[in-house]
Order: structure tokens, then sequence, then C-alpha cells
């Protein structure tokens, strides 16, 4: 078995259980079996940059992380990455800010990355690069002598070719994927405009999975991240998920709960929940005092002005919903800004009837899959979810709203906290069995097997847009 060399921005070391998420444990289980490594930044600071690699070794799994100076970070996971890269992906090319350093930044921690891992890797390595941050290190590491297998994963959206064409130098860009062997996307929806970008911009050739641009062809296939199924169904019902669900059922007394849980990301449209929510309030007075919408958004990205913005805007918006329904005995909406392990989290996902997930544009969302995975399969909770996550692709028996439609919100809110038990099983059941066929160890075995230039598995669990 080759050895993996996986490569992300951040590495996430093996912790206590119920606390790592569901793709640190994913790749855990590949580089333990593998012997392989893990690299990326260690989200420290130094005042100057040495290239020194801090190695480590946790419960078998071998990690290599590099500091980087106070200007990498500000030019390339701020600025490039969280300012350029991110909005400009999720559809908001009025919040992309391009910034000749940004790129300069970006390409210079790249460079740097590769400096450092190309003396790691071995002929026979396998190497498996992951997500926005880190989109030319592969063609670096051509530069740098590597001739062996490599694979990309996005794990955002693929914006329309009438969007990606307003960033600088996209060309150049998108060229460095034809370094690598197979690219993954979440959903054929990126997917598709991936290849109609190729073709319309470089003109490249499309052939089924191979994409061919001059005399690379590569593999480009959808391949949706899952969640650890089987332990979200487990950590439900865990003595931290069990004393959390007692705490926030004594606390509703016999409110129903509606949960949200969310970075706190414009991209997730939090703003567009409050508004849908409180026309909901404004909708159904019948439904005062007997509901309450708990929102759990940890801060993110806070050198970021976009998040400092919609921080602002969140923080003013839920005082005003809360002080024009709230009563000295009921508050419509707890906000809460800091977040939970996810042990706890289970059980908040399963005391909530309704899981409202609305992002406005999102790569998958793995929250939406948790909340399936967490509900007792007697009195299954309802979820509400944006058509424009990739998770919409597979749950197709959420109830799938348009997040920019207040009414839609409003309408759905109602249905959900109306729906009858038989109808509340069955839509469950058919999304957990998508959760628990497609998840994350099926992921991870799906895209490694094509890295390996092994066929893709065939069979009842391969991926299909329309078969879910
Ligand atoms: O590392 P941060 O800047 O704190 O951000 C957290 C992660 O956000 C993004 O997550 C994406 O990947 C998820 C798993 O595939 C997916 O479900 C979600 O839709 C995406 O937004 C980002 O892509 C990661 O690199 C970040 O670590
Ligand atoms: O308080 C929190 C809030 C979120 N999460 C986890 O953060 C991840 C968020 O992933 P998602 O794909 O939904 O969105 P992203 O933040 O990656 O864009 C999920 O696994 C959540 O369980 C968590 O552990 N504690």
């Amino acid at each position: 078995m080759s050895r993996l060399i996986v490569i992300s921005n951040r590495v996430s070391r093996p912790g206590p259980s119920g606390n790592q998420g569901g793709l640190a444990v994913a790749l855990a289980e590949a580089l333990r079996e593998s012997r392989g490594l893990w690299v990326g930044w260690s989200g420290d600071v130094t005042d100057n940059f040495t290239g020194q690699i801090g190695f480590h070794e946790d419960d078998g799994v071998r990690t290599a992380t590099i500091d980087l100076e106070e200007q990498d970070v500000d030019e390339y996971y701020n600025g490039y990455a969280n300012r350029t890269l991110w909005p400009l992906f999720h559809f908001r090319i009025d919040l992309a800010e391009y910034a000749r350093d940004f790129e300069g930044g970006y390409n210079r921690v790249n460079r740097r990355f590769a400096e450092c891992i190309s003396p790691l890797i071995e002929s026979d390595d396998v190497v498996w690069i992951h997500d926005y941050h880190m989109i030319p290190l592969g063609q670096m590491l051509r530069d740098r002598g590597f001739g062996g297998r490599m694979g990309y994963f996005l794990h955002i959206p693929w914006p329309p070719t009438r969007l990606l064409v307003s960033l600088p130098h996209h060309a150049n860009l998108v060229r460095t994927l034809f370094a690598y062997d197979v690219i993954g996307f979440q959903t054929e929806e990126w997917l598709e405009s991936f290849r109609h970008y190729v073709e319309r911009e470089l003109g490249g050739t499309v052939d089924g999975d191979r994409v061919t641009l001059g005399d690379r062809t590569i593999e480009a296939i959808a391949c949706p991240i899952g969640v650890n199924a089987r332990h979200f169904a487990d950590a439900a019902t865990s003595d931290d998920a069990r004393a959390m669900y007692g705490q926030m059922r004594a606390s509703l007394q016999d409110r129903a709960l509606i949960v949200g849980v969310d970075r706190l990301d414009y991209s997730k449209g939090l703003e567009e929940r409050f508004n849908g929510y409180a026309r909901f309030l404004k909708d159904h007075p019948e439904h005062h005092r007997h509901v309450v919408l708990t929102q759990v958004a940890p801060p993110s990205r806070e050198d970021v002005g976009s998040y400092q913005q919609i921080r602002a805007t969140l923080d003013a918006l839920a005082g005003r919903i809360n002080g024009e329904y709230s009563d000295v005995d009921w508050t419509p909406i707890r906000y809460v800004n800091h977040g939970y392990p996810r042990d706890r989290l289970a059980g908040i996902y399963r005391a909530a009837r309704v899981g409202l997930v609305t992002p406005l544009r999102d790569g998958m969302n793995l929250v939406a899959k948790e909340y399936v995975a967490a509900q007792d399969p007697e009195d299954p909770g309802v979820l509400i979810l944006s058509r424009f996550a990739g998770a919409a692709m597979q749950l197709t028996d959420a109830l799938l709203i348009n997040p920019y439609s207040p009414e839609e919100m409003s309408d759905a809110i109602h249905r959900a906290l109306a729906m009858p038990l038989d109808e509340r099983q069955r839509r469950w059941r058919a999304m957990m069995d998508s959760v628990e066929q497609q998840d994350i160890g099926w992921w991870r075995r799906r895209f490694t097997s094509r890295l390996n230039g092994e066929d893709a598995p065939v069979g009842k669990d391969e991926f299909s847009a329309t078969e879910t």
C-alpha cells in the first residue's frame, strides 16, 4: 500500500473522542493504515519564516505543521483565501476583494509549503491536497520533481464561469489543477461548472470523467463528503448528549425547539434565517410562546471585515426581533456566539423538532447530515434545508426551500411543526439511508480508490446525483 500524504490548511491532531470532525477521523484512519502523514499550517505565527517543521504522532497519526509569518496569514488566509476566493466561489462577487498583495501572498505561502513538503515526499507516495487555500500547490510539487499520483478535493462550490472570469489571472489558477490526476467536487453542479469553464475559457475537452487540456488528461468527479453517521447516532444517546438534551428540554419547558448551528459566516444565510423566522412569528401568532429558535454561531475568520459586519448585523437583528416579540417569560431567539463539542451538539440536534439549515450557498453542509444522524428514529425531527447547499442534492426528503424567501421559510417552519409522525418518520428514514450509505468513510474510499488508479466502486452505494 502506498503511503498517503494529506495536505490541507488546517491539520487536526487526534484528540478526545467525540470532539473531532468527521474529516479528521476519516483521514486519520487512512493515515494510520498507510503510515501516512498529514501536513499543513500549525495555526501559529512566527516572526521570521524558517520552514521548520513540527512533527507529532498522536494515536498512530503522524502530522507535520509549519508556522507562518503574520504577513503570510494576512495575505494568504485572511486575504486571497478568505477575502477573494471564498466570497467569489460562494457567488458573492460583491464581497470579493482583488488585491495583488493577496495573490502574491497566496502564491508565496503555497511555494513555502511546496519547499517544506517536497523533501518529505517519496516517489511512490500518493498525495491528496484539500481545498481553496492550496489550489496551485500540486503544480508546485510537480515543478520540484514529484511524479507520483496526486489528487485534489474542493470542499466549497465551484462558481459559474461568468463569475469566475472576474478573478484576475483566473486561467493561470485553473490551469494548475491539471497538475493533479484526480480532482473532486462536492456535487455534479460544481463539477459541471468546472467542465464548462475548461471548455469555454481554456479550450479544453471533456469526455465523461476525463477532462483534457493540452497533453494533460485528468479525472474530474463529483464525490460528496459525508459524516460519521454511526458516531452521531451513538453520540446522540451518550451521557454528554443526554445531559445536554435534558438541559435543553428543561429550559424549553414544552416549547418546540428549532435549531441552527453554523460558523458565523455570511454564506450561511443567518440574516435571511432570522428574517424568515421573524416572518413566521408575524404570520403565525398562534405559535408565539410555543417555539424557540436556538442559533449556535461560533465566530469565524474574525480579522476579515465582512465577518465583522455580519456579526454586527446579526447582533442587531436578534435584538430587534427579540425586542419585538419577547415576553417576560419567553424569548423567541436564543443566539449563542460560542461553539459546542460534537457530543453535546448531538444532544442539541436530538432535542430539536426542526433543524434549520439555510445557507445561501454551501459546498456541502455537514450540519444538515449530522442533524439527521442524531434524530430519534421513533420521533424524528424535520430538516428544513436550503436548495443551495450541496447536501440538498442527497437529502431530497428534507423540506427544501429558497433561503432568500422569508415566506417560504415561514411556511416551511409552520409545516415542519405540524408534520404528522408518519411523514416525519418516512422523510427521516429516506434521509438517514443516504447519510448512512454515503458516510465519511464512503467518501474517503471513493476518492482514494480513484486516486490509486482503481476503478470506481460500482453497485448500490455508488453515487449518482439522481439516485438518492
Ligand atoms: O478553517 P476555517 O477558516 O475556520 O473554516 C472551516 C472550514 O470551512 C469550510 O468548510 C467546507 O468544508 C465542509 C466539509 O467538506 C463543507 O461541508 C462545507 O460546506 C464547506 O464550507 C472550508 O472549506 C474548510 O477548509 C474550513 O476548514
Ligand atoms: O459549535 C459547533 C459548531 C459546529 N461544529 C462542527 O463544525 C462543522 C461545520 O461543518 P459544515 O460543513 O456544516 O460547515 P463549515 O463550517 O465547514 O463551512 C460540523 O461538523 C459541526 O458539527 C462544532 O463542532 N461545534
